[in-house]
């Protein structure tokens, strides 16, 4: 309280005049208050001596830089919105467990809220998405392209090496330069939660009971608010015989070489893109998938169309068929000095350098202590069972992101974690809205969605007695491939409410579809009708503008 007492003195008799000069200490200094000032009351103070020294310094004859007005505006907003009394009965306000996608941007938030906040990460800051995700999966993915765009140049004139030549690739390089990117993210991550105050501990965390948390092997603290934030793990397939030579979608941003061949089981978004990756790479690729077409859950349009188009590019993709076992053959001139023999579900055998398993993750509840604090998890597929807050039956404990199973995608996780932290520290109870939330595979060609699937509209339009559907769908050859000759096509889809002309779904496939949807997304959550789109002029001559032309309903199937 006393040191408080100082720094609020120190505030106002030598900090406050020299206020327009010493801004960039002033950063600092806002956190010092935020991490040494316990009681809401003191903290107002400072702002309130803050805000007044503000409008002397701005008096007459004094003209502050627009940037230290946006400074001095931020900070003065940053202490306005703790509203939070902190609770000294235990060791912290909050503890997030996982410093994923979802725990960072809760534990900062709630940070800036005035809570008293804790961090436990037992692997790399930023989760799965920075270091075995979303990240490095779309750098590869980049990377990827590289042989197709060299080959495409020589339509416009580019005098290249033969395509034999141009299809070197320097494995180690791609790892080391992604590595390098990712720590870059790892620092990033570590300084947002620092400078927000939030205490980091790289250590696991696990539970002891409903208020007290074990971190380490060593430490024992105690929260009023726990968050659990702990991600997921890639189904290892353990029951089949050889699951222990398999990879996984972790296993491949460290490949120590570029795989020759590659056997990749499962028809989801990770099987998907790196069917793509690889392929992209030069790998000879099959993808496998148990049921009668891959991408369960987008448009059937999308699926077939994307099917199609990997079949062209090369990829042997097989459906009804999946992998039984899985042996090590020892091979001297394979890069790892043996190959794998996969048995397949249609009788056949494959001899690849890697067999990837991409079917389906599960949440990391095992060992954490959920059972030692009360807390309930699915029965059949063990996610934390969370009400529309993200409040776990325990009502101090809350659960976010990919352990919830909602849906398992970053953004997602970030707008959980910041509605739970508003809700909990902010005094402005607000859920997440899970209307109308774009996504999208990262496939060759890429698939860009948001809203519902054909099969989805017409089931509920019949469930409902409705109008009927309409839908308008394009499929034409880019222009960029007019030239190039490619086999490339774009897909364009709009599913449509007869009765009230709103768009309900938009489904493309497209090198810019993940660009485009987004801002489609914005229009469909606004409730745009086929006419709003209608009455937008297009963008000459790009592939969206499609978007925006497409006047001829597609004849009825159903
Ligand atoms: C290959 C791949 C590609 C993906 N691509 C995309 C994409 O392009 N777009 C997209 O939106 N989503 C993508 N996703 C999904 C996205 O990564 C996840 O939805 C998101 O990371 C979930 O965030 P989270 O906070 O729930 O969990 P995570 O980001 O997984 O974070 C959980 C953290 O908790 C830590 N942890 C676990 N247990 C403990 C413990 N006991 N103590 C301390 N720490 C612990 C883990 O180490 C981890 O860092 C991809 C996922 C994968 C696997
Ligand atoms: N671009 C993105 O936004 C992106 C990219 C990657 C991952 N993700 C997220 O991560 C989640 C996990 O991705 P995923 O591809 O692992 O899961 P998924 O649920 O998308 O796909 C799993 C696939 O494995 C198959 N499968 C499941 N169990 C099987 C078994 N025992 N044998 C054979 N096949 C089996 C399923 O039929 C399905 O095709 C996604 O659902 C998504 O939410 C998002």
């Amino acid at each position: 309280m006393e040191r408080c007492q100082r720094l609020v003195t120190r505030a106002t008799l030598s900090f406050v005049p020299l206020f327009p000069t010493s801004i960039s200490g002033d950063k600092s200094f806002v956190r010092q208050i935020r991490e040494q000032a316990p009681s809401l009351d003191l903290r107002r103070k400072f702002r309130d001596c803050r805000l007044r020294s503000f409008s002397r310094t701005t008096g007459p004859g004094v003209v502050p830089s627009v940037s230290h007005r946006a400074t001095a505006r931020a900070a003065a907003h940053d202490l306005c919105t703790m509203h939070y009394e902190r609770d000294t009965r235990y060791d912290f306000d909050l503890f997030v467990i996982g410093g994923g996608s979802g725990g960072v941007r809760a534990a900062r938030v709630s940070a800036n809220h005035g809570a008293r906040v804790a961090l436990a990460e037992s692997s790399r800051l930023g989760g799965t998405c920075v270091n075995v995700g979303c990240i490095p999966k779309k750098l590869f993915s980049y990377g990827s392209h590289y042989l197709h765009d060299f080959e495409d140049a020589r339509a416009y004139g580019w005098e290249l090496p033969s395509s034999a030549e141009l299809n070197r690739v320097d494995w180690s390089r791609l790892i080391r330069n992604k590595d390098a990117e990712i720590e870059r993210l790892n620092g990033v991550y570590q300084r947002i939660l620092d400078q927000a105050g939030v205490r980091i501990f790289h250590a696991r965390a696990e539970l002891v009971d409903a208020h007290t948390l074990r971190v380490g092997d060593e430490q024992t603290f105690t929260a009023k608010y726990i968050l659990i934030a702990v991600g997921g793990h890639s189904n290892p397939l353990a029951d089949m015989p050889g699951s222990e030579h398999c990879i996984t979608s972790n296993d491949c941003f460290y490949l120590k070489h570029l795989p020759r061949s590659v056997l990749v089981v499962g028809g989801g978004y990770i099987g998907t893109e790196f069917a793509g990756i690889f392929h992209g790479y030069g790998s000879k690729v099959t993808q496998v998938h148990r049921g009668n077409l891959f991408l369960r859950g987008f448009d059937d349009d999308v699926r077939l169309f994307i099917a199609q188009q990997m079949r062209k590019d090369g990829i042997d993709l097989r459906f009804e068929c999946t992998v039984k076992a899985v042996e090590s053959v020892p091979d001297k001139s394979a890069p790892e000095g043996r190959v794998l023999r996969a048995h397949l579900t249609d009788g056949t055998e494959l001899v690849v350098d890697q067999v990837l398993l991409a079917i389906g993750r599960h949440p990391n509840t095992d060992g954490i202590g959920l059972e030692r604090a009360g807390v309930q998890t699915d029965p059949r597929r063990g996610h934390i069972i969370v009400d529309e807050y993200s409040r776990t039956n325990v009502e101090h404990i809350y659960a976010v992101g990919d352990v919830t199973n909602r849906l398992n995608l970053t953004p997602v996780a970030i707008a959980e974690g910041a509605c739970f932290a508003d809700t909990v520290f902010g005094g402005r109870a607000r859920a997440p809205n899970y209307e109308m939330v774009p996504t999208a595979v990262f496939s060759v060609p890429p698939i860009g969605t948001v809203g519902l699937t054909e099969e989805k509209a017409r089931e509920l339009d019949k469930k409902q007695g409705g109008g009927g559907i309409d839908i308008y769908r394009s499929v034409f050859r880019p222009l960029k491939h007019t030239l190039t000759k490619r086999d490339r096509q774009t897909l364009m889809k709009l599913v449509v409410d007869r009765k009230t002309q709103r768009v309900l779904g938009c489904h493309l496939v497209d090198d810019a579809a993940p660009e485009i949807i987004q801002a489609v997304a914005i229009a469909l959550k606004m409730g745009a009708t086929k006419a709003d789109f209608d009455n937008v002029i297009g963008v000459h001559p790009t592939g969206a503008e499609e978007l925006v032309t497409m006047r001829e309903k597609a004849p009825e199937t159903n």
